[in-house]
């Protein structure tokens, strides 16, 4: 899809949305104070109707909209940034270098009670309660939702946040209408088209490292298992049969693990192997700093060929799919062990189905898989069921009260900020842009603008600007897209009305968004 034809996308037929300003109760604190200029004080609840031109070249958040009376305001003591009352938008005191206030302003969208967010695949309650803390109406689905549900209810959100299963591909994510930002409450995200979010003005959020600990004490136990064949005798067992064997049964002192992908979870991997006494090679990329005693080996061929334990800690790229096949089987040391916790592509089944049963590997055991059951229940089906000393599980090298309980911190505070404050720090398909928090003053705004990364772009917007007191103003480029934060002040609302549709109707526009 063109950049053209998704800014298109948005154009004519919707009608202008109309934004009732009545206020969650979650967040009384801030949002009862907050107030319409141009309208009494006193009023509780305004309506706003945003005007219909903004709709021909903007998607916007409706928080991210500009209201016709544009600006809100916080008042009385809300001028002081909360301390423990559920905004945790993290804000840093500026020493004003020019007069006037230097206290900082908690930027709050339009109508926090408007913004939309579907939550899929039983996202951790500290996720749930962050965001309706912030006033979010929030729907919270225990499973992922069949594709053509799932387009349906996508279409309305500003917001989604999902794990691994939830696919959003280009069709889906064609479908949504209003979404601004997608949260992978986990490590991996090549279940979203990062590229065509990207172009369509969605940034994308993950958890780099909040299970990284659960994956690597999983694997160091499977480790311990394989070898001594444990997942047969439990089975065995279970059957009421008897079979004291120790036959091909080994200790892991001593033995060398092949670690594929020193990353987050492989270099963890790596420190707790060397603990239990093995010997640790990894494979990468990239060059990498070896932990404690480990080795870094040029290929992954030499890797198979030393190790007794293949483990696998690479993301799903083009590159990584299939990277484990017969060839690769055939030059694993007799008897070895395969692990794979990454991501199903990975390793091709068939393959490593042959070589179990046929006693080239000593075992294997995997988390993922190349088509994963979309709710829990008796839906699995693999070449590897009853394999010889194979370890199946259901996707649960993250699953952890510990990591799950993080991830849903983490990944909802990247999600409010960026909401809140326009804070793009730790997207995975997005420029990373940030601004110091703005000066708690009347008529100060945050212009935040997603835009095609074309030359010419930023000597129009500082045309618009040209006029204004531009406090500060930061831009990057990701690709094919760019975004670019301005702090303005002393903007009337007429000014603020005006900057956002000379903004908006440039034509590099994806979306542009004013917080205040
Ligand atoms: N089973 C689970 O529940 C579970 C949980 C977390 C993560 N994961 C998966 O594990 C993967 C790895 O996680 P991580 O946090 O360690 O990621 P990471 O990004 O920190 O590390 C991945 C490493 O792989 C390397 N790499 C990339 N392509 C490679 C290639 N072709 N050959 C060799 N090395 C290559 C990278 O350079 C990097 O060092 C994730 O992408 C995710 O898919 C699974
Ligand atoms: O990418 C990840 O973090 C893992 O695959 C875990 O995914 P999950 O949240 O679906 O368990």
């Amino acid at each position: 899809m063109s950049l053209s034809s998704s800014i298109a996308l948005f154009a004519p037929s919707s009608p202008p949305r109309t934004f009732s300003s009545s206020h969650s109760t979650n967040n009384s604190n801030t949002l009862s104070s907050i107030r319409t200029p141009g309208t009494p004080t006193s009023t509780a609840a305004t309506t706003t109707t945003a005007t219909s031109s903004s709709y021909f070249t903007t998607r916007v958040m409706p928080s991210m909209s500009i209201p016709s009376t544009p600006v809100q305001q916080i008042t009385g003591n809300n001028n002081v940034p909360p301390t423990n009352e559920g905004t945790p938008v993290s804000v840093r005191e500026r020493q004003g270098s020019f007069g006037g206030s230097n206290k900082v302003k908690i930027l709050k969208p339009f109508n926090t009670a408007n913004i939309k967010i579907l939550l899929l695949e039983n996202v951790n309650e500290t996720a749930v309660t962050a965001l309706r803390d912030q006033g979010y109406q929030v729907e919270a689905h225990v499973k992922a939702l069949p594709e053509d549900v799932l387009i349906e209810k996508i279409r309305d959100v500003h917001c989604i946040g999902i794990r691994s299963k939830t696919k959003l591909t280009k069709k889906v994510l064609e479908a949504a209408e209003k979404l601004g930002v997608i949260g992978c409450f986990c490590i991996g995200t090549n279940q979203v088209d990062l590229e065509v979010a990207a172009q369509k003005g969605i940034a994308v959020f993950n958890s780099p490292f909040s299970n990284s600990r659960s994956v690597a004490e999983l694997v160091l136990a499977e480790i311990v298992l394989l070898s001594r064949q444990l997942g047969d005798r439990s089975r065995e067992m279970h059957q009421g049969v008897w079979q004291k064997v120790s036959a091909n049964c080994y200790e892991i002192r001593g033995k060398t693990l092949g670690i594929v992908g020193y990353g987050h979870i492989g270099s963890q991997l790596s420190v707790l192997a060397e603990s239990m006494g093995m010997r640790v090679f990894f494979h990468d990329v990239v060059p990498l700093m070896p932990l404690g005693t480990s080795k870094q080996v040029h290929t992954l061929d030499e890797l198979l060929e030393l190790s007794d334990f293949i483990t696998l800690h690479v993301p799903e790229t083009e590159e990584t799919k299939n990277m484990i096949g017969e060839a690769e089987l055939a030059k694993m040391k007799q008897g070895a062990y395969l692990i794979n916790a990454s991501r199903g592509t990975v390793v091709q089944i068939p393959a490593l189905a042959k070589a179990l049963r046929s006693g080239h590997l000593g075992g294997a055991a995997v988390d993922v898989f190349p088509k994963e059951p979309a709710a829990n229940g008796p839906f699995f089906e693999s070449e590897l069921v009853g394999c010889p000393n194979t370890l199946l599980t259901p996707h649960i090298g993250g699953s952890t009260e510990e990591a799950q309980s993080m991830i849903g911190v983490e990944v909802s505070q990247a999600l409010i900020k960026f909401i809140n404050s326009g804070t793009s720090i730790g997207a995975v398909n997005f420029p990373e842009v940030d601004l110091r928090a703005i000066r708690d003053e009347e008529n100060s705004i945050r212009l935040c603008y997603t835009h095609m990364n074309v030359p010419g772009v930023l000597l129009r917007i500082t045309n618009i600007l040209a006029e204004h007191n531009v406090d500060k103003q930061f831009s990057d480029s990701k690709g094919k897209i760019a975004y670019l934060m301005a702090d303005i002040s002393d903007v009337t609302p007429e000014q603020i009305q005006e900057i956002y549709r000379r903004v908006s109707e440039t034509p590099t526009n994806i979306v542009t968004r004013v917080l205040y």
